[in-house]
C-alpha cells in the first residue's frame, strides 16, 4: 500500500526566524504526527541537496571497495585489531545488510569517557586518504553537522509541544557544555547489496522477504534518507498492517524512538518498520539521535496525567542503549555469540540454509524464539539426534541450546547438506541431521516440527550455531 497518508511536514520556517506562532504550528503538527503514526516525513529543511548528493557518492565508493579493505574499518568482532567495540563497518552476512556506525565526529578524544572506551565513546576509524580521498571524512562530516542541527530543532518544537522551553532537551542530548563527553548519537550508513546465499533469509510476520528485520528504533528520533530505491515499510495498528514509505527525492523520513516514547510516557509512539527484499542495490542513511551515557530518560512532566499515569521505570541513557541493541545480531558482543555462525533467521520453508559449515561435533544449535505468547512455545527433543543443554533467558527472548547426541561421531561438517537442503534429503544413517523443519507460516505465530523438536512461537528469531567448547565441557 501507498504511503500517501504520511504527515508532511514543511519546515521551512526552522531555518527563517520564526515567530513563535509559527514555531508552535510547526512543534503542533510533529506532536500529532508523532502521536497518531509514530513518523513524519520533512519538506523544506536546510540540509543542501548537494550535501545530500555528496554523502549518497561516498557511501556508495565505500561500500563498493572489497570485502577486506571494508574490513580494515570494521569494530572488533569482524576485525581484532580495531579498538572499537562497536562503531565501525559491519558485513552482511550477519543480518543482511552491510553499514557502518559513525560516531559524533567531534567528540572529545581527551575525554575520560573516550579514554576508558566506554561503550560507544568510540572514535571513528576514518578511511585513509590514500583510499578514498579527503572528501570522505568531510562530507561524512558535514552531512552529520546538518542532520544534528535539524534533529535539534525537532527536538526544540517537540518542547514546545509539550509545553516546556525550547532548549530543555539541549544538555540532555549534548553534555559537552558541562564537561561531558556528548552525545551517543550516531549515523549509519546502511548499504543492501543484492542477495546472495552468505546472507539470513529474513521475513515478517506476514510471510514477506525482507533485507531489514522488523524493529524498533532504541534511540530519541530518527532521521532518514532513502536514496532512489524504496522498500521502507513502517507499521500502522488497528488494523495491524504495513505500508510503504516510497522515495520522496530529498526528503527525510523522521520516526520517534523508544527513548521518545519513553521522554513522553508513551504519548508519542515508536514504531515498527521494516526493508523488503530488493531485487536491487540500495542505501539508505538513517541519523539516530540520542543522548549521552548518563543522560536519565524519565517522562516529561507535561506529559503526565490522571489519563496518562506514569507507564515507565526511569532509566539512564547509555546502559538502556546497550542492552536494547543486543537484539540486533549486528550488535551482539557477548561471549556466547562472538563466533555464531548464523543460519537463516527464518526458515522459508523444509530447509535450514547452512551460511558456514558448522560440525557437529564443535558446535551447538540455537534456538532462538519472542516470549510474547508464551503460553504457545513448548519443545520436545529426541535423544535419537539431539539434547537438549539448556535454555537461556534474555530480556525479551528466549533461547535453547543443543547438541548433537552422537559424541563419539567422527567430526563431520554440514558441508554434505550443500547451501540449501531440504531436509528430508539428508541421509538418516549419517545422522547429520539437525532438526527437520515443518515451518508453516501462520499470521502471529510460527509453527516448527520435527521428529526431534517442535517449537510453537509467536516469532522465531533465529537458528544459529555457536561454537561448543564452552558448553561442551559443561556437558562431555
Ligand atoms: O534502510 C532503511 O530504510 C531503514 C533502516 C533502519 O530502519 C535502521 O537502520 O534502523
Ligand atoms: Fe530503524
Amino acid at each position: 500500500m501507498s504511503m500517501n497518508i504520511i504527515p508532511v511536514i514543511d519546515v521551512k520556517s526552522f531555518h527563517q526566524s520564526p515567530t513563535t506562532e509559527q514555531k508552535l504550528s510547526v512543534a503542533k503538527s510533529i506532536r500529532h504526527a508523532c502521536e497518531t503514526y509514530g513518523f513524519f516525513r520533512i519538506i523544506n529543511h536546510d540540509v543542501p541537496h548537494d550535501l545530500i548528493n555528496n554523502i549518497t557518492t561516498e557511501s556508495f565508493r565505500f561500500f563498493h571497495l572489497s570485502s577486506d579493505e571494508k574490513l580494515k574499518f570494521a569494530a572488533r568482532r569482524w576485525n581484532p585489531q580495531s579498538s572499537n567495540e562497536y562503531r565501525g563497518y559491519f558485513p552482511a552476512y550477519v543480518n543482511g545488510k552491510e553499514g557502518s556506525d559513525i560516531s559524533n565526529p567531534h567528540m572529545s578524544l581527551t575525554h575520560q569517557l573516550v579514554q576508558q572506551n566506554i561503550p560507544f565513546h568510540e572514535l571513528n576509524q576514518w578511511p585513509t586518504e590514500q583510499l578514498l580521498g579527503k572528501q570522505w571524512k568531510i562530507t561524512i562530516t558535514q552531512y552529520w553537522d546538518a542532520t544534528w542541527r535539524l534533529a535539534m530543532s525537532i527536538m526544540q518544537a517537540i518542547a514546545l509541544a509539550f509545553g516546556l522551553d525550547e532548549n530543555y532537551f539541549d544538555q540532555l542530548i549534548d553534555d559537552t557544555m558541562k564537561g561531558g563527553a556528548g552525545t551517543l548519537s550516531a549515523l549509519r550508513l546502511n548499504f543492501y547489496p543484492l542477495r546472495d546465499d552468505s546472507m539470513p533469509v529474513l521475513m515478517g510476520d506476514d510471510g514477506q522477504s525482507l533485507s531489514c528485520e522488523t524493529h524498533c528504533d532504541n534511540v530519541i528520533l530518527t532521521i532518514l534518507y532513502q536514496h532512489q530505491v524504496g522498500g521502507l515499510q513502517v507499521q500502522l495498528d488497528e488494523p495491524k498492517r504495513w505500508l510503504n514509505v516510497d522515495v520522496v527525492p530529498y526528503t527525510f523520513v523522521v520516526n520517534t524512538g523508544r527513548c521518545l516514547e519513553r521522554l513522553t510516557n508513551g504519548l508519542l509512539k515508536a514504531i515498527n518498520h521494516r526493508v523488503t527484499l530488493l531485487d536491487e542495490e540500495r542505501l539508505s542513511i538513517p541519523f539516530f539521535l540520542g543522548a549521552c551515557h548518563t543522560t536519565p530518560i524519565v517522562a516529561l512532566p507535561t506529559s503526565i496525567s490522571i489519563e496518562n499515569p506514569p507507564k515507565y521505570e526511569p532509566i539512564e541513557y547509555g546502559p538502556y542503549i546497550m542492552k536494547a541493541i543486543q537484539q540486533f545480531k549486528e550488535y551482539r558482543r557477548n561471549d556466547s555469540d562472538k563466533d555464531v555462525i548464523y543460519a537463516s533467521s527464518s526458515i522459508p520453508s523444509h530447509c535450514l540454509v547452512h551460511l558456514r559449515q558448522p560440525s557437529i561435533s564443535q558446535h551447538v544449535l540455537r534456538i532462538e524464539h519472542s516470549i510474547d505468547n508464551e503460553k504457545l512455545c513448548k519443545h520436545k527433543c529426541s535423544t535419537d539426534h539431539l539434547c537438549s543443554i539448556s535454555t537461556y533467558n534474555r530480556r525479551d527472548h528466549r533461547y535453547h541450546l543443543f547438541r548433537h547426541s552422537l559424541s563419539s561421531h567422527p567430526v563431520r561438517t554440514f558441508a554434505d547438506c550443500r547451501e540449501k537442503v531440504s531436509l528430508s534429503h539428508i541421509e538418516q544413517k549419517a545422522r547429520v541431521s539437525i532438526v527437520h523443519c515443518n515451518y508453516d507460516s501462520l499470521p502471529w505465530q510460527r509453527v516448527i516440527r520435527s521428529p526431534s523438536i517442535i517449537f510453537q512461537s509467536y516469532t522465531l528469531i533465529g537458528i544459529s550455531y555457536l561454537p561448543c567448547q564452552a558448553h561442551c565441557k559443561k556437558y562431555p
